[in-house]
């Protein structure tokens, strides 16, 4: 274990979402849930372009105003500020995929229980492909989150090498989605995890990712990636 994945386990202990570790992300959880909501009412409403026209000027406003805060890029930024938290809990709040204050993030939650993995997602709106079902895109990124989680329980946590989605029946959009995944094997430096998700009992897709720890390792990983933050 490094810096980085010291303390990953933690907000994955229970079935519950971890709750936040300081009053910051409980702002931004509520911020991130509002523009969620934002996004959701974007791709839906048909209001007239005066509507429209407003909505923008006020959502530029506040734009204006957060770009005058005080800001970090990027989670090892967050990381070396010393006031967010270690790693793993800085990585539950914003990452892509997972964070639960990053709006981007459709709300996966998940868990580990021995080698298995656990976690329930749910897609809204600004998720849709196919015509109400969620874009095969974000199934197999929800996939790349999910199992690169669950292959941390191997204690050799990588990258995705490779990740193989089968795509068995269309997903439905703003539906309770339920994931698990469970260690296949796991040598040397390569951890492989299967996954499956399921839509009202029924699998909609299922995955296999193969995560490889890093020659060089995580840390070393991470210092590559100081200076692509834009800062
Ligand atoms: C941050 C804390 C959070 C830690 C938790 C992290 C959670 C991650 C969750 C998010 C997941 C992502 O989005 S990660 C982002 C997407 N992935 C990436 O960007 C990865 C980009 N690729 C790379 O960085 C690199 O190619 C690596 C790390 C995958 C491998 O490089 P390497 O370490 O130099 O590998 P190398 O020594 O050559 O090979 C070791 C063994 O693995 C095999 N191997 C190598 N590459 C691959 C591959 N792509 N697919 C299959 N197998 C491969 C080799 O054949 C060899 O097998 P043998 O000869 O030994 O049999």
């Amino acid at each position: 274990m490094d810096e980085l994945t010291a303390g990953l386990f933690n907000p994955f202990a229970s079935e519950e979402v971890a709750p936040p570790n300081s009053s910051h992300w409980e702002a931004k959880r509520r911020l991130a849930e509002a523009v969620r909501q934002l996004n959701d009412l974007l791709v839906s409403t048909v209001a007239s372009d005066a509507e429209l026209a407003q909505a923008s000027a006020q959502v530029e406003a506040l734009n204006r105003t957060l770009a005058d805060t005080p800001r970090l890029h990027g989670t090892l930024a967050y990381l070396k500020s010393g006031e967010h938290g270690h790693y793993g809990e800085i990585n539950h709040e914003l990452n892509a995929v997972g964070g639960q204050s990053n709006p981007l993030a459709p709300g996966l939650n998940m868990w580990l229980d021995g080698n298995r993995a656990y976690g329930t997602v749910r897609c809204g709106l600004a998720y849709e492909g196919p015509p109400g079902f969620v874009h095969g895109g974000f199934v197999a990124a929800i996939f790349d989150q999910f199992l690169g989680m669950a292959q941390v329980a191997g204690g050799q946590p990588g990258m995705t090498g490779t990740l193989t989605v089968r795509y068995l029946r269309p997903t439905p959009l703003n539906t309770e989605l339920k994931l698990s995944a469970q260690l296949s094997r796991a040598e040397d430096r390569k951890t492989l995890v299967s996954g499956e998700l399921r839509a009202g009992g029924e699998i909609t897709a299922t995955a296999e990712g193969l995560f490889v720890r890093p020659s060089r390792g995580m840390a070393a990983m991470a210092e590559m990636a100081v200076g692509n933050s834009g800062q």
